[in-house]
């Protein structure tokens, strides 16, 4: 392919896909062809600057999928420095076991980024699973991170390449969501920054994620009475760009997520979120706040009863093939399909939660 004129009427060079999955620097990694299914249901951020956050971390390994030391926003400017050094540090002196480690690096136009990466690839390179790169506007700054991140495992003799993991957090973020999901082979997945995307949206809102109680749709007027009692029903500020999130990673083979809930002290409304984002695609959220772990970890993870009706259904359904009545209910290949993925992703996160494994193993198909 050469040069293909892409949206706007910009002429656009694809790489052969050849040269797409070549390493982009001489003695770097070469990038994966598929971006395996690790569990992620909580992405947990610490500031490393924070000595009593960071000194929670160790204790955190095995209780987390995935522990996130987070060098952008929420950081203060005087202690950006503090941070990095403090996450090489943790990094450093942790062994993981089965906890992935991420980063959230400064924004690319950010006086910091280029410390922060030079130095976190260079000397915890070989610990670092993944780099969150705050408010991606396209797929050129997924390729100068790529670069980056190619020259700095050739440098520092890193094996096993690091993956992205964009935040959508502008408006032309989002209009360019698939080109920044297909934009490199080391494109993990993507995240929803509510706070920063409305802000760039000029949404007047001013809560980080979770509904807005004016954004309503109310129940019509009974009897034209249009003051008498009428139910309302909140709707949800995050659904559209979800979508469009959840069908950018589903065709790029990578991995969506809700983000942020900021309002620590209602679980019950965060719940609901993430429940909504797991239930459109999404495999897992962030947490700010160690109690924000036990939510996603259950919310995130398959049903009892999930998965015992999933199982039922692959049980009837013998070859895959036709339809069925299950209790009144149609089956065929395509609800099959369904409950595979919900089988599937149950074996995966079984294999790393004990927990969960006794209680998916428990469950007895009638
Ligand atoms: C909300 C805050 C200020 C409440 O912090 P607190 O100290 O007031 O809370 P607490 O309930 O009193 O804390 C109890 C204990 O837990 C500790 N603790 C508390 N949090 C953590 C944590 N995360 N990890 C580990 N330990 C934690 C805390 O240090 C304390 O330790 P202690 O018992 O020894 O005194 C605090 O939890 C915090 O700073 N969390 C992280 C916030 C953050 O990372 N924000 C950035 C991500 S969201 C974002 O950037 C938006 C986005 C995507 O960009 C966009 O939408 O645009
Ligand atoms: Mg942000």
């Amino acid at each position: 392919m050469g040069a293909v004129t892409g949206r706007y009427g910009v002429a656009m060079s694809h790489k052969s896909p050849k040269d797409f999955f070549a390493p982009l620097a001489v003695g770097a990694p070469t990038p994966p062809r598929e971006i395996p299914a690790r569990p992620s249901r909580a992405i947990h951020f610490f500031d490393p600057s924070n000595p009593k956050m960071a000194a929670k971390v160790p204790a955190m390994v095995g209780t987390v999928d995935v522990l996130l030391g987070n060098l952008e926003d929420a950081v203060k400017a005087d202690n950006k420095v503090a941070a990095r050094e403090g996450l090489v540090e943790i990094a450093k002196a942790t062994d993981f076991g089965p906890t992935q480690l991420w980063t959230r690096i400064n924004s690319l136009d950010s006086p910091w980024v280029l410390d922060d990466l030079i130095t976190l690839v260079t000397e915890i390179g070989d610990k670092l699973d993944v780099v969150m790169v705050p408010k991606v506007q396209g797929p050129e700054d997924i390729h100068y991170v790529d670069r980056i991140l190619a020259q700095l495992e050739a440098k520092g003799g890193v094996e096993r390449p690091i993956l992205i993991h964009a935040i959508l957090e502008t408006a032309r973020g989002v209009a360019n969501v698939e080109d920044i999901a297909l934009a490199s082979p080391r494109m993990q997945g993507i995240s929803l920054g509510p706070a920063d995307l409305a802000a760039d949206r000029k949404m007047k809102t001013t809560r980080v994620g979770g509904g807005h109680p004016g954004y309503l749709v109310r129940q019509d007027p009974k009897d034209g009475d249009i003051q008498g009692e009428r139910t309302i029903f909140q709707q949800d500020l995050w659904h559209y760009t979800i979508a469009k999130m959840v069908d950018a990673c589903a065709e790029a083979g990578i991995y969506p997520y809700y983000g942020p809930f900021g309002d620590i002290t209602d679980v019950v409304a965060a719940e609901d979120q993430f429940r909504n984002a797991f239930l459109l695609g999404c495999v897992g959220t962030w947490s700010l706040h160690p109690k924000q772990i036990e939510i996603a970890n259950r919310v995130f993870s398959p049903s009892v009863e999930d998965i015992k009706h999933a199982r039922r259904v692959v049980a009837a359904m013998g070859d895959g093939t036709g339809a069925v009545m299950l209790d009144g209910k149609m089956e065929d290949d395509a609800s099959l399909k369904q409950c595979l993925v919900l089988v599937d992703l149950a074996e995966e996160l079984a294999a790393i939660d004990p927990k969960l494994k006794e209680l998916y193993d428990t469950i007895e198909v009638d």
